[in-house]
């Protein structure tokens, strides 16, 4: 785990792409992330294709091949994203080499992975209601998963804890400050 280092320019430097398995708690702590530091916010599981929704809602899980051209859509949004706002955006980004894809559409993303063990995410899985990602494809998504290494940009979260303490210590690993008391 990387730490990161240095404090400003905080909000105009991050692109956080927040990752991790399924129901790990991305949307969740994305979407908090955003409201609370000012940040742009993309729900990167809306970018999939129909044809990649349709695979995963038939417990089918997706190939390196049906990933790419949604990693490229993000890429894109990330290479796009405002350089005066920080953008945080959900993407399992479950492999090495689909990180180093997003990484290289800007200098400014930082990873952060939600870690926590297939138990107490097969258990918020379950309980998550109107998704089509069903709770058979949870060990396919372990399987793909290559947690980040030393040398990536990354920071990791714990996701036993509770929502808000969650959103703390994201933004404190981070080094973030609320959008209130920042001055652009
Ligand atoms: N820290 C947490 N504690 C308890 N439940 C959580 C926590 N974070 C997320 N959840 C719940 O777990 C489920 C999966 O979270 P979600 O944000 O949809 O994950 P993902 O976007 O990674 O699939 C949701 O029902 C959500 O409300
Ligand atoms: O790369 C993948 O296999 C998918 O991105 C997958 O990890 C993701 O979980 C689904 O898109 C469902 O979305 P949730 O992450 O919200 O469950």
């Amino acid at each position: 785990m990387i730490e990161i280092s240095g404090s400003a320019p905080v909000r105009a430097a991050h692109v956080i792409v927040v990752m991790g398995v399924s129901s790990s708690g991305k949307s969740s702590i994305a979407q908090a992330l955003a409201a609370r530091f000012g940040f742009h916010f993309v729900e990167g599981d809306d970018l999939h294709p129909a044809e990649n929704v349709e695979r995963m809602s038939h417990g089918l899980p997706l190939s390196d091949e049906n990933r790419l051209g949604w990693l490229d859509t993000i890429a894109g949004i990330i290479a796009d994203a405002d350089p005066c706002r920080g953008l945080v955006v959900t993407c399992s980004a479950l492999k090495r080499s689909y990180r180093e894809r997003l990484a290289a559409a800007s200098p400014r993303v930082i990873f952060l992975h939600l870690a926590g063990s297939r138990d107490l995410i097969a258990s918020r899985m379950a309980l998550r209601e109107g998704h089509f990602m069903p709770l058979s494809l949870l060990d396919s998504q372990f399987g793909d998963l290559e947690p980040p290494g030393p040398d990536e940009n990354a920071v990791t979260l714990d996701i036993a804890r509770e929502p808000g303490e969650l959103l703390e210590q994201a933004g404190k690993l981070l080094h973030l400050t609320p959008a209130s008391t920042v001055t652009a």
